[in-house]
């Protein structure tokens, strides 16, 4: 959540190995990005929208080009390194959230800490924060069950800020919400992101939530338009 925070893409090609031949899935793509903007990537199903985002969550690695986030390039780092360095920099929000059933809201949240050892008190501070922010003030005891789909999809965005990323990587955070919840969530979203200065790609094919982030590129052909 640093004045830092800086995401630099450039020229980044995927191709993808298929039984007859190879498939580009991207085609010298780059992008850059700083504190504070916010940019929709939509696109045709297909066009390779998961792909990049999962490049610039690091979980993939790109063929070709670079990628640096805070300026560190994170294909550099060792595995471990790389996961310590996600963890940190990067905040993922999911349209299925993926929260752990078994565990109650405010672990969820603190989950990325745990990931550090035992989460230190300003941790739960702050997961105790952000869980107020997103309004579940009276549910950090619930389990994910327990919660309707927009509460769940709140505990991932509170659990996607905890660590103070630079980064936030939402895939179609709107996707599985009725058009309300949805706007409900887009607002809330946009005003932690805006408080916290964090830059944030969303993937999406929702018009409404592409109008309201800052830029909107198309993927078409691999390349961004
Ligand atoms: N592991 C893989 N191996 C081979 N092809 C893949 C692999 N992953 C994705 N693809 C192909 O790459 C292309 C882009 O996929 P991707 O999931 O990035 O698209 P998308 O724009 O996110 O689509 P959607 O909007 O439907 O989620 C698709 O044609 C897909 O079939």
């Amino acid at each position: 959540m640093s004045n830092e925070s800086q995401l630099k893409v450039e020229n980044v090609s995927k191709s993808y190995a298929t039984a007859a031949d190879s498939l580009r899935v991207l085609d010298g793509v780059s992008l850059d990005l700083t504190a504070g903007e916010s940019l929709a990537i939509v696109g045709p199903s297909g066009s390779g929208k998961s792909t990049l985002l999962h490049i610039l969550g690091t979980l993939d690695h790109p063929d070709q080009g670079s990628v640096h986030i805070d300026g560190q390039d994170p294909f550099q780092l060792s595995p471990k390194q790389l996961a310590a360095f996600r963890n940190e920099h990067i905040g993922f929000v999911f349209q299925d959230h993926h929260l752990l059933p078994q565990l109650t809201v405010i672990e969820n949240v603190l989950i990325p800490a745990l990931a550090h050892g035992k989460p230190k008190s300003e941790s739960f501070v702050r997961a105790e924060h952000l869980l107020h922010s997103v309004g579940l003030s009276d549910r950090i005891g619930h389990l994910p069950s327990e919660l309707s789909g927009g509460e769940r999809e709140r505990v991932a965005i509170a659990r996607a800020l905890v660590m103070q990323p630079s980064l936030i990587l939402a895939d179609e955070p709107t996707g599985n919400l009725d058009r309300r919840t949805a706007d409900a969530v887009t607002e809330l979203l946009l005003s932690l992101q805006s408080e916290s200065g964090v830059i944030l790609i969303a993937v999406t094919h929702s018009e409404t939530l592409a109008a309201a982030l800052q830029q909107r590129r198309e993927l078409q052909d691999g390349r961004l338009l």
